[in-house]
């Protein structure tokens, strides 16, 4: 085939995916990556940094991004990688938690909520971990009492927990602050799961903050030992770009395996080959936007985020939980009709599992017409 004709028939593909600036798209937690990024890949597509010493512009990049995600994150001794999305940043604090409780001949005894993303059941089907799923409050949040006492009685011999700092479904943040508590009384690893929350609670102007309750949850809290934190979600950088940070380089060494006929002698990653195009993009993105880009992009999507619950509140709608950041959960006993229904008229909502709810993430590329747009279609589906 002719490279003209090979372009031709891909953009027939490419034709065939919804786009995010159509306003169609209300389930994603990743969103049209920001233009500069188109800039960047160019510039890095060809780049591996599972051949760092091959790649030492790009390598040190890496280190860069994990300094500036670590600052964000209160922690000036911040080590970790920029890898393939949430999953993998999960896939390998888990693995890094199996080989501590190993080196320390404890039992891989975890506390998981049921919140949790389905990474973790990748995790314990991988890792051969023992999860224990906590009860949880009335805001979706795990129990720390039932937490405290379980974990107290030694018999239970729990050597790990993890906290989700905005959580998939409902955007919910556990208790880090009494999570850490604990970890740090009781000597275990405390992991969060900030995956998306991250790049949206360091930006959270306080007068969007539900009273009372705590969006603690960095390194700031002296028993949180790792944080996932994506910058392809809100960070506006390209898929993909995952992120893994922890206390210090000292949980290298449990991550790290020979790699001889590589320029470095030991790789710490789960994914050997990969593009230093996410490291790159997440930099110059960064930097570009700075804190205040940030800030404003946060609080532009809750401030959408606030039209969607108001408008949807005239329409006869109720939220599920009230929103804890750019995501709401919207009622409704029939939710998998009502998804269906709406997917006829296009547009592309998901359902909560642990509530009767359709949930919708207000992500940057989502505009006040396109949120009217839905709850009038929304609401015409109760209609017949
Ligand atoms: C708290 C948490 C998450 O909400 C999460 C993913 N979430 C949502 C991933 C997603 C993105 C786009 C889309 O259209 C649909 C789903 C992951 C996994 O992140 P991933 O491997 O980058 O997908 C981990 N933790």
């Amino acid at each position: 085939m002719e490279e003209q004709d090979i372009l031709n028939e891909l953009r027939k593909y490419r034709s065939q995916d919804l786009k995010y600036e159509e306003g169609y798209i209300l389930g994603s937690m990743c969103t049209k990556p920001h233009p500069i990024a188109r800039k960047i890949s160019e510039m890095f597509f060809e780049t591996n940094l599972g051949d760092p010493g091959l790649f030492n512009g790009t390598s040190k990049l890496e280190k860069e991004v994990v300094s500036m995600l670590g600052s964000i994150l209160h922690n000036n001794n911040a080590f970790g990688y920029i890898i393939s999305g949430g999953t993998e940043a999960n896939l390998t604090a888990m693995r890094a938690f199996k080989n501590i409780s190993k080196s320390k001949d404890k039992k891989q005894n975890i506390i998981i909520p049921e919140t949790a993303h389905f990474s973790f059941d990748k995790a314990r089907d991988m890792m051969d971990l023992n999860v224990v799923r906590p009860p949880l409050t009335e805001y979706f949040t795990m129990d720390v009492k039932f937490i405290r006492d379980y974990v107290e009685d030694s018999k239970n011999e729990i050597s790990g927990i993890v906290g989700i700092a905005g959580c998939t479904e409902l955007g919910s943040i556990d208790n880090i602050y009494e999570l850490s508590k604990i970890a740090v009384e009781n000597d275990i690893l405390l992991h969060v799961d900030a995956a998306f929350g991250g790049f949206v609670i360091p930006f959270l102007d306080d007068k969007y903050k539900l009273k009372g309750y705590n969006y603690d949850f960095d390194f700031s809290l002296n028993g949180v030992s790792s944080i996932t934190i994506d910058p392809h979600k809100m960070g506006l950088a390209p898929i993909s770009a995952g992120g893994i940070l922890f206390r210090d380089n000292t949980f290298k060494k449990y991550l790290d395996v020979d790699a001889p006929y590589l320029t470095e002698k030991q790789q710490a990653t789960l994914i050997g080959t990969r593009s230093g195009v996410g490291v790159a993009s997440t930099w110059g993105i960064m930097k570009l936007l700075g804190i205040e880009g940030y800030e404003n992009l946060v609080n532009e999507s809750m401030e959408k985020t606030k039209h969607l619950v108001k408008k949807a509140r005239e329409y006869g709608f109720e939220t599920a939980i009230d929103p804890v950041m750019n995501i709401v959960a919207l009622k409704d006993e029939n939710k998998q009709d009502t998804c269906m229904k709406l997917r006829e008229e296009n547009w592309y909502v998901s359902v909560c599992r642990c509530v009767e709810a359709l949930r919708i993430v207000v992500m940057p590329h989502l505009e006040i017409e396109h949120i009217d747009g839905f709850l009038e279609s929304l609401s015409n589906t109760k209609k017949y």
